[in-house]
């Protein structure tokens, strides 16, 4: 097999930190020094090293992962058989899906960060980055989309969460488990997820749209403000699979009459599908009202899949075909 090239695209995050003068530690690191701390990515792969931002996780926009999806689907069309993207593991779970939903093909795209600072002890970025390299230059991760490597675990991108603040085994996807892992420095694969339609980089950054967490009480009044503040859409994350108390459903059913709502569940897994509950605020009641159901998906994921089917000003129909297949 000939040598596998590699894209390595840095954004920052806690893998890139060190101590800064005015205290706590800072985004310092870019791509070339992190490849150089780790000797052993030379044994996996040539990799061309980049540094687009270096972001704390919390400041990176949806725009950021758009343009990383293109500068990738460049670097493959240039010949690169896998990418790796670090950034910080606060919203590795978005920018995971965002990658899954935008590059398209079967090369490997890895994304990966670190828990601990680049100088503490027992720091895990150089195992994630070297994990990660090796994960994305192998055959066995081909036409898996995007994947997210942290603590030798491989979460699929639709599934992976942020489950803890401080623990390098952070991450989790409680709705199926890691689908592999990395084991004596070779990628195993368990499960295969199933590839979801791809949509277009070129279109741009997803539309805006509005997150909001049911809580016990909670009336609904705040929806009413979503359509003046630029909203293009909402995800609600109901409770439990998609339910909000009865005096809530007509707040609902209001926005979706004014922009596509999404209903998510609050909950850490498990599905919101169509057809349970028939009391006032359920979901069967929600969705005759025009809510659609995020499926498979978290909040966070549903949100910026509905932004992504509402660029260029769609409407709910679009909305509604981007869920299908999630259902
Ligand atoms: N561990 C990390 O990377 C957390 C950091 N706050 C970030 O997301 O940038």
């Amino acid at each position: 097999m000939s040598r596998r090239r590699l894209i390595l695209l840095s954004l920052g995050g806690t893998i890139t930190m060190l101590p800064s003068a005015e205290g706590g530690i800072t985004p310092k690191l870019g791509a070339a020094e992190l490849v150089a701390s780790v000797p052993a990515l030379g044994e996996v792969a040539d990799i061309i090293a980049e540094s687009p931002a270096r972001l704390p996780s919390p400041s990176l926009t949806p725009a950021h992962l758009v343009e990383t999806a293109r500068r990738i689907e460049d670097a493959f069309a240039a010949g690169a058989d896998g990418a790796v993207v670090i950034q910080g593991t606060d919203t590795i779970e978005e920018s995971a899906f965002i990658l899954d939903l935008l590059v398209a093909g079967d090369r490997p795209v890895v994304i990966t960060g670190a828990m601990r600072g680049a100088d503490a002890p027992g720091a895990d970025g150089p195992a994630n980055l070297l994990a990660a390299a090796r994960v994305a230059a192998s055959e066995e991760a081909r036409g898996l989309g995007a994947l997210a490597v942290l603590n030798y675990d491989i979460h699929a991108a639709r599934f992976v969460q942020k489950t803890h603040t401080t623990l390098p085994s952070a991450f989790a996807s409680p709705m199926v488990g890691p689908i592999g892992a990395v084991a004596e420095g070779r990628p195993r694969i368990f499960a295969r997820v199933p590839r979801k339609p791809v949509l277009p980089a070129a279109a741009g950054p997803p539309a805006e749209v509005a997150l909001l967490r049911w809580a016990m009480g909670d009336d609904g009044r705040l929806l009413g403000a979503l359509p003046s503040l630029g909203y293009a859409g909402a995800v609600i994350e109901g409770m439990g699979a998609g339910h909000v108390p009865a005096d809530a459903a007509q707040a609902i059913g209001d926005l979706a009459a004014r922009m596509p709502v999404v209903l998510a569940s609050r909950s850490a897994a498990g599905p919101v599908f169509t057809e349970t509950y028939g009391y006032p605020g359920g979901e069967i009641d929600l969705i005759r009202r025009g809510a659609i159901p995020a499926g498979m998906l978290s909040g966070l994921k549903a949100r910026l899949l509905l932004g992504l089917a509402l660029r260029g000003g769609s409407g709910k129909a679009a909305a509604g075909a981007a869920f299908a297949p999630y259902q």
